[in-house]
C-alpha cells in the first residue's frame, strides 16, 4: 500500500474527501495545513500575518517532506499551493506515493469558496467580483503542477461519496 495524496485547488475538496476516504478505506488521515499548525503552534491565518507567505512556503515544504518520510501509511489531503513550491510537484510522483488531483470549475471553486474565504488568507479580504477573476487566473497558473498528479477526478456536481468511491475505484 502506499500514501495517498489528494491535491488540487483552494475549496475542490480535499480536507472533505480525504476525511470520508478514510472512513471508507481505514487508513488515517492527516490535513498538511493542520499538521503546518501544530508544528508553528499558529493558525494558518496567524502564519501568514506574522511571518508572510515565504515562510508558510518554506514550513510546508518541510511538513510534506517529513510527511512523505515517515513508515506509516495514510492519507495526505494537501493545501491548494503545496505543489506549486519549493518543486513540492516532483514528490507526487515518488515511489511510495498514489497522487490523485481532485479537479474543479471555476464555478464549482467560486461557489464552495465564497462562503468559506476567512479561513483562507490568499482570499479572505477579496469581492466576490476580484476572488472570482483571481481564481480563474490562479486556477490555470496552478494547472501544470495540477496536472503532475498520477490520477484525475473531476469533483464537478458530484457529492462527497461520490467522489470518495471514484478514487476508491481507482486505487481497486
Ligand atoms: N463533493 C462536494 N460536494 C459539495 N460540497 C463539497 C464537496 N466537497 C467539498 N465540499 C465543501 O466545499 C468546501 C471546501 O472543502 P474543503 O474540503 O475545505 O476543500 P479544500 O481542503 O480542498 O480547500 C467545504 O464547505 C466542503 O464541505
Ligand atoms: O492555495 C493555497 O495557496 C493555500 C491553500 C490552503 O489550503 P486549502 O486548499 O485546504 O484551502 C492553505 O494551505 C493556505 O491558505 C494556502
Ligand atoms: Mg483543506
Amino acid at each position: 500500500m502506499k500514501k495517498i495524496i489528494l491535491l488540487g485547488y483552494m475549496g475542490c475538496g480535499k480536507s472533505t474527501i480525504a476525511n470520508k476516504l478514510s472512513q471508507i478505506i481505514q487508513i488515517p488521515f492527516v490535513d498538511l495545513d493542520r499538521k503546518i499548525e501544530e508544528k508553528a503552534n499558529l493558525s494558518i491565518n496567524a502564519i501568514f500575518e506574522k511571518h508572510g507567505e515565504i515562510y508558510f512556503r518554506k514550513l510546508e515544504h518541510q511538513v510534506f517532506v517529513d510527511l512523505l518520510s515517515s513508515p506509516e501509511i495514510f492519507i495526505i489531503g494537501l493545501g491548494g499551493g503545496t505543489p506549486c513550491y519549493a518543486n513540492n510537484h516532483e514528490l507526487l510522483n515518488d515511489e511510495g506515493v498514489f497522487s490523485v488531483y481532485l479537479k474543479a470549475s471555476i464555478d464549482t471553486l467560486f461557489n464552495r469558496l465564497s462562503t468559506n474565504k476567512s479561513k483562507r488568507p490568499l482570499i479572505a479580504g477579496k469581492s466576490n467580483v476580484e476572488m472570482k477573476e483571481f481564481i480563474a487566473t490562479h486556477l490555470f497558473e496552478r494547472s501544470f503542477y495540477y496536472n503532475q498528479a498520477q490520477y484525475k477526478v473531476v469533483v464537478d456536481d458530484k457529492t462527497i461519496d461520490v467522489v470518495a468511491n471514484d478514487i476508491v475505484a481507482i486505487l481497486t
